[in-house]
């Protein structure tokens, strides 16, 4: 059974990262799904949160869709999030109360620059998960998530080989998508806790 084995890894190192998450035709299906998605349902991805959100292309060029329980394609995907939120919570006492995820594309040529996915205090993202959904990525297509250390020092550098999942503490790890040179597709997503911030519940996105 995988969950444990990426639980572990977690409490270990903080990160972990697995292959063959989901049978592959289940990683197949999402990636099918990404394909027929029409054009207009992608939306330009975003930095930072609600009112202070803004686009800026000189640190990211991806274009995201959220997914929602209500679409049939999305509810494998989603069944086992929620198997490793109660795992993690039961073993890890971690309080993990949602989870948030989106498709997202980098068409060729896009990137995401070196980022943080949450502060200290300041977010209620706790847990990023990035699953991949390209089948045959090459190390040539470029697109390679880089983790750095607390020194600044590479710890992985992971190619977006379909089946492929990496889950890493949001506050902990500053991470990179080095320049895509094919259209590469993922999920992103995240768990959360409760988190107030100022009194104000950090809202949904
Ligand atoms: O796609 C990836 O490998 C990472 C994406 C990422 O860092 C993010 O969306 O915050
Ligand atoms: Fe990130």
């Amino acid at each position: 059974m995988l969950l444990p084995t990426i639980i572990d890894a977690v409490a270990d190192t903080g990160y972990c990262i697995v292959d063959n998450f989901l049978p592959q035709q289940q990683s197949q299906a999402l990636y099918d799904y990404s394909q027929q998605l029409p054009a207009q349902y992608w939306n330009m991805a975003g930095i930072g949160r609600q009112q202070s959100q803004t686009i800026n292309t000189m640190v990211r060029n991806d274009r995201i869709y959220w997914l929602t329980p209500e679409q049939p394609e999305h509810a494998d995907y989603l069944a086992i999030m929620e198997e490793l939120r109660v795992e993690f919570n039961r073993s890890l006492f971690m309080g993990l109360f949602d989870y948030e995820c989106h498709l997202a594309h980098y068409p060729n040529g896009a990137f995401y620059k070196k980022h943080l996915d949450a502060f200290k205090g300041r977010s209620n993202r706790v847990l990023t998960t990035v699953f991949y959904l390209n089948p045959q990525w090459q190390e040539d297509d470029g697109g390679q998530l880089v983790i750095y250390g607390a020194k600044g020092e590479v710890l992985e550098t992971v190619l977006p080989q379909q089946g492929r999942l990496v889950v890493f503490l949001s506050d902990r790890f500053v991470h990179e998508v080095l320049p895509s040179k094919r259209d590469r597709f993922s999920v992103t997503g995240w768990f959360r806790i409760n988190a107030s911030v100022s009194g104000i519940i950090d809202p949904p996105r």
